[in-house]
This record gives C-alpha cells, structure tokens and sequence, in this order.
C-alpha cells in the first residue's frame, strides 16, 4: 500500500517538473519574441497626442520629408486666416470695438477670404498683419477661452512675415505648433534600442471616440494625455461643457475599460506652460469649487494629477504621471525615456 503510494506521489513530482520545464521554454521563447510593444495615445481634443507623436517622429525617425513640410506651409496659411475670421466673430460677439479703419480692413478680409479658403496672396497678408497689430484684436485673443482658438494662434501671427515669404519652409517648431485635429487612425514606429514600438494616435473630438475600441486589442501601453490649462476651457464639440470635467470622465471610462484595466498606464499631464499663463489669470477655485489650496503650479498640478489617480486602482497596474510641454522637444525626449527605461525594467523583470 505504501509503496503504491510512493510511486503515485514520485510520478506527481515528475510531472510537476515536465510542467515548469514546459513553462519556462515557453516564457523564454515569449521574451526572446517580445521585442515590439504598442502605446494607444488617448485623450480628449486637443490634449496633445498627435503632438507626442511628432515629437517621436523627430527624435527617432529623423524629422519630417518633404511632403509634409509642404502640407504644414498649406494649413498654417490657412489657419492664419481662418484664426483671424475667428478672432473678428469673438470681437464682435465680446462688444470689443473696433477703430472705424479696422471695421473697413474686417469688411474687405472678410469679403475676400469668403470665396476662397485657399486664396493666399499680398492683400490678405498685409490685412491679416495690420487687424493684429490693433490693440482691441490682442484683447480680444487674450480672452480666448471665452472662444474656440488654438493657442498656438498668436505664436503664427507673429511670424506672418516669415510665413508670407515665397520660401517659407515650415520649422520643426512650427510644425509643433499648428494644429490638425486628427481624423481616423494615425500609426508610428519607431526602434528604440533594438525594440520596436508602435505607437498609434487617434482623434480625440467627440465623434472621433467611437472609433477607439478598434484599436484596443493588444496595447501593452496607455498613454493618456491631458491638457492641464483646459480647466477653465469649454469644448469645441459642446459650448457649455468644461473641457477638464468632460476629460475626467472620459479617463475614467477609458481606464477601467475591461481591455485596459490591467494594463500599463502613462499620464501625460500636458501643457504646463500654458498652464502656468492661465494660472494667473483664472483661479481653479472658479471651475472646480471643492478647490482649496493654494493657486500656485505645485499645488494646482497636484490636485489635478490626485484627481486622475483617483479614478485609476492603483494596486492592480503600473501608473506613472508626468508633467510635460509637450512642444518641448528637450522634455519630451528625457520623459519618454524615462518611461521607455522603466516599462523595460518592469518588462524584464516579470521573466526573473
Ligand atoms: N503651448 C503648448 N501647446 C501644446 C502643447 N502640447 C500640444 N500643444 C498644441 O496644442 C494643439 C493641439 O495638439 P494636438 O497634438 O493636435 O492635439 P490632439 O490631442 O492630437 O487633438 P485631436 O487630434 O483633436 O484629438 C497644437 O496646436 C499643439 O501645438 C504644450 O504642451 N504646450
Ligand atoms: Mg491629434
């Protein structure tokens, strides 16, 4: 009878063994197989990501060609005039006045730009440069966040000489700088250190969203992207919602999505800069009552950074968070190091 049951229990021991031999050939041949990951970069209009991704594109695939140098000369002509109609409609609808002379440079630009979105000659630069220089158009864009404009707005206004050359190439900054709201799927590659990540950037605008759960399989990274100076913004898509409580939920939608929940998350808590400018001019307490700290970076970055963790079960995953401009190549570069080092780190060490 004993021995009986020593021989069952010697063959257990046997097939324990064959077992974990089986498993530790098949972690080794997953680790030497894993040498790509993919980052889904998510988060609402506007935030940043397609940012990130140009940012990659310039660090590690060398810049931008040709083509697209082109495509980017295109639209920020065509945002600087676009920008402009915009900043007209806001003055008009803030009751800022305008000098007799400017409401008849408004009148003609307007006129001329109506036809041909494309048209880009003489006559609408110098329009576009003398309704900027009126004091009342400056006002008018520092209280944009009354209004729908890209920050980066006056950034090209002031450089419209430049951009008005015949040979205006489009910089590295510019190209930071102009907007696109992306539309659909953008992918990236890139090798870093002998790993390949892919990095996958969608449109963040409403109508975009449903379109995200095509792209949830396989991630190994998310990427949230946050715009801190959105706090006191109101969307594109829907006037009356503050852009920062619509990010709130969508991040908490997004991360404790059955596909993500466990999943390694990076929170990008983005536009420090303009953050830090609108600091001064709009309290937190305004958009967020329960606010009740100090209006200072440390403090108000803080809270914001608290508020997204909260949301996220911290026990079951990787989060890390980080303060970036994301227009800062320099930055943008030692962070996402940062985190390229610590997802292998962790990546390694799951296979000791
Ligand atoms: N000043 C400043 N501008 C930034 C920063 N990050 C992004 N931007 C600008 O913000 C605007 C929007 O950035 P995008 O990267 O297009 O935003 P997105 O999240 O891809 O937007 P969608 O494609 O609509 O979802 C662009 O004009 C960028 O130049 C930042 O940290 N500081
Ligand atoms: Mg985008």
């Amino acid at each position: 009878m004993g021995n009986k049951n020593n021989k069952k229990k010697k063959k257990r021991q046997q097939e324990k063994k064959k077992n974990k031999n089986i498993n530790k050939q098949l972690v080794d041949e997953k680790k030497n197989e894993k040498n790509e990951f993919k980052m889904l970069l998510l988060g609402t209009g506007d935030s940043g990501k397609s940012t990130f991704v140009k940012q990659m594109q310039i660090l590690y695939k060398g810049g931008f060609n040709t083509k697209i140098v082109d495509l980017y000369r295109n639209i920020i002509r065509i945002n600087l005039k676009q920008h402009m109609k915009i900043l007209l409609k806001a003055s008009a609808d803030l009751k800022i006045q305008l000098p007799k002379e400017s409401v008849i440079i408004q009148n003609k630009f307007l006129d001329l730009i109506k036809n041909s979105p494309v048209m880009w000659n003489d006559k609408i630069i110098e329009m576009i440069k003398q309704l900027w220089e009126q004091p009342q158009i400056k006002e008018c864009y520092k209280s944009r966040h009354h209004f729908q404009l890209p920050d980066s707005s006056a950034y090209f206004f002031d450089k419209i000489d430049e951009i008005a050359k015949e040979d205006y190439q489009p910089t590295r900054d510019d190209i930071l700088n102009c907007r696109i709201p992306t539309t659909g799927v953008k992918e990236l590659s890139f090798n870093v250190k002998n790993y390949i990540w892919n990095l996958v950037d969608v449109g963040g605008q409403r109508s975009e969203r449903r379109k995200w759960i095509h792209h949830f399989e396989d991630v190994d990274i998310l990427i949230f992207v946050i715009a801190l100076d959105s706090y006191s913004q109101k969307l594109f898509e829907e006037h009356s919602v503050n852009r920062m409580t619509e990010c709130l939920s969508v991040f908490e939608q997004t991360v404790n999505n059955e596909f993500f929940k466990k999943k390694r998350l990076v929170i990008l808590l983005n536009k420090i800069d303009l953050f830090k400018e609108k600091l001064k001019k709009v309290k937190i307490k305004e958009a967020f009552p329960d606010y009740e700290g100090e209006n200072d970076f440390e403090h108000t970055s803080e809270y914001f950074k608290n508020k997204f963790l909260d949301i996220v079960n911290q026990k079951k995953r990787s989060v890390s968070t980080h303060l970036t401009c994301g227009t800062d190549t320099v930055m943008i570069e030692k962070i996402f190091d940062d985190i390229r080092v610590s997802i292998m780190e962790k990546f390694i060490s799951s296979y000791i």
